[in-house]
């Protein structure tokens, strides 16, 4: 996405398409009051204010293996780094469906270590009815996370809610999250629910 009227454009068609707010949201990665915004502002936008979000594409990485291998290196780099820096270990990457798997996928080979993979509970509220209250699912086709130490790899942080779900789903099963690792970190944070948090990237607001 270049710049904010192919966002705009963007946004109103996906909503066109029949997805709603939060399909969008979860589509460009921002957040549902952006999304909100861009629908009821997007036409009369001169003088009005936006919301302080900002849309990431980082598709120029992840359709290249090798972008992705590169940026996977650096991101284990730092998960080693924060590992080390807490005495903890690793048994298993846990990868956030959908696009924090790849990455998972190729953090997991770079430490020698199982790969699991975490559905969010929005994933499956977008395919329901609009019931909330369904939990996030482990998937069996990967490694089990009961009682592991674990990583979790995803791309992005919005509002951390992703990620803080799913460590408390990690507890619940008696895993411990040792660390987090993403690429970009939009909201600045150290640590989700006690678990330091390692990004390539981070947006700092100055304005
Ligand atoms: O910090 P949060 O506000 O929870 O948002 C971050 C999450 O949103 C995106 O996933 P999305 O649901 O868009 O699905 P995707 O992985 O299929 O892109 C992103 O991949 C993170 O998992």
């Amino acid at each position: 996405m270049k710049n904010i009227d192919s966002l705009i454009e963007k946004t109103a068609e996906l909503k066109a398409e029949g997805l709603v707010e939060g399909q969008i949201a979860e589509e460009l990665n921002v957040s549902r009051e952006t999304v909100t915004w861009l629908l009821t502002h997007g036409e009369k936008r001169s003088g009005v204010q936006g919301p302080k979000d900002v849309s990431v594409d980082w598709s120029a990485i992840g359709r290249s293996s090798v972008r992705l291998r590169h940026v996977s290196q650096a991101l284990t780099d730092m998960i080693l780094d924060s590992l080390e820096c807490s005495d903890s270990d690793v048994d298993v990457v846990v990868g956030i469906a959908l696009s924090g798997v790849p990455l998972a996928s190729m953090v997991a080979e770079e430490l020698g270590v199982e790969l699991a993979v975490y559905t969010p509970t929005k994933q499956r509220w977008s395919q329901e009815t609009g019931e909330t209250e369904l939990s996030g699912t482990f998937s069996s086709n990967f490694a089990d996370v009961v009682d592991a130490e674990c990583v979790i790899v995803d791309d992005v942080i919005t509002s951390g809610r992703t990620l803080e779900e799913a460590v408390e789903e990690l507890n619940d099963h008696g895993a411990s999250t040792n660390a987090i690792g993403v690429l970009l970190d939009k909201k600045g944070v150290d640590e989700i629910v006690g678990v330091p948090v390692s990004s390539l990237l981070q947006i700092i607001r100055v304005n």
